[in-house]
């Protein structure tokens, strides 16, 4: 299509609005067309303030409302099986927030459906691969120079959960990301996964265990670790260092910025995901707008998300009994080759 693209925007809570703000004020040649939101206030307040924009309670219907061409959905998890079926019944090309779906059972439905369609119509919103500095980390493990990866070490780590955020979450939601950008940098699917659990963190809300160090090996035979610290207190930090065989790369160490000042240097550190991966979601939207005008699908696939949430089973298994789990994964279909 050569026109401006029509998105109808599913769930409007704190990353769908600020979706709908990035399409409305950000991106170039697209349009937020309608949202729906099961919170009928929420979803009106934000059509509101948009010329030409539909408010819905059912995502179906945002889906068939007029000028309509593409769909984002940014519902919670469980929801989004059902949103995608939808979009596949209108033949709409989608973006969905990670995870595609919450369980590879679900993602394998969602895989089955899209091939029935017979083309690709999803990308998986996985906007680290978006990111500058892991673009041009990936792109110099590609040159060849550092020799094979070995290793990757990786932390992740949030000022504080929201209410709710349970031990599982750690994995799924959060690790979620280092899985899918270890398997895009290296280049290899993750096997096995090993989770360790330190005593938790005086931080961390009663229940929730709160570091973990999550261990997977690859295909290829690297090794990786992933400290997940979501209650740290002081900051949103993400960094990864590649150990190669001819050297190491390491990006995220936030100094894009540093001060000297009352006898003192230092920078600061984001506070959260919105800040830090900014401008990742913003080249994220604007490159799938791009593809979807020009009629393609590019970006983490639903394989993506399927193999992803193939390795948070195993990364829940081994959390809650221990020891390594190996990642069940199914054979990659030929139509995500
Ligand atoms: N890429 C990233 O870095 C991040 C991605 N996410 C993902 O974005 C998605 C949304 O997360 P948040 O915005 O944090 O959640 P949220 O809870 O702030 O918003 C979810 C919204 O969806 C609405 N909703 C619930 N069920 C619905 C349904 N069946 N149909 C339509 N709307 C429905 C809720 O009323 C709410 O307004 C999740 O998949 C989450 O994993 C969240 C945070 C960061
Ligand atoms: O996707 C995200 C959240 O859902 C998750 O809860 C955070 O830990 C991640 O840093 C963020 O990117």
């Amino acid at each position: 299509m050569a026109g401006v693209l029509g998105v109808a925007v599913i769930g409007t809570g704190r990353m769908g609005a600020d979706h709908v703000r990035r399409l409305h004020e950000v991106t170039s040649g697209a349009r937020v067309a309608a949202v729906a939101d099961v919170d009928a206030e929420r979803v009106k307040r934000i059509a509101d303030g948009i010329e030409g924009c539909s408010a819905h309670t059912d995502p179906a219907a945002a889906m068939a409302a007029d000028g309509v061409d593409a769909v984002l959905i940014a519902s919670p998890g469980p929801a989004h099986e059902a949103a995608l079926l939808a979009a596949f019944e209108h033949d709409l090309p989608v973006l969905c927030e990670k995870p595609l779906t919450p369980g590879s059972a679900s993602a394998l439905r969602v895989l089955e459906a899209e091939q029935r369609l017979g083309h690709r119509r999803v990308q998986v919103g996985f906007m680290r691969r978006y990111d500058a500095e892991y673009v041009k980390l990936k792109s110099l493990l590609e040159t060849g120079q550092l020799g094979r990866p070995l290793m990757l070490h990786n932390r992740h780590r949030n000022v504080a959960t929201p209410p709710g955020f349970t031990s599982e979450m750690l994995i799924n939601d959060s690790v979620v990301h280092e899985m899918d950008i270890t398997r895009w940098l290296l280049g290899q699917e993750i096997t096995a996964v090993t989770v360790l659990k330190p005593t938790p963190s005086g931080n961390a809300p009663e229940g929730l265990q709160d570091p973990q160090l999550v261990l997977f090996e690859t295909a290829g035979g690297a090794v990786v670790d992933v400290e997940i610290n979501v209650n740290c207190g002081f900051g949103y930090q993400v960094q990864a260092e590649v150990v190669c065989e001819r050297g190491t790369a390491r990006i995220g160490d936030g100094h894009s910025l540093v001060t000297n000042m009352a006898g003192r240097w230092g920078g600061t550190i984001a506070q959260d995901f919105t800040e830090r991966f900014e401008d990742a979601y913003d080249r994220q939207m604007q490159a799938w707008v791009d593809a979807t005008r020009r009629g393609e699908i590019t970006g983490p696939s639903a394989w993506d998300g399927y193999a992803t949430a193939a390795v948070c089973e195993a990364g829940v298994r081994a959390q809650q009994e221990g020891g390594r789990v190996e990642v069940e994964l199914a054979k990659r279909p030929p139509f995500y080759a």
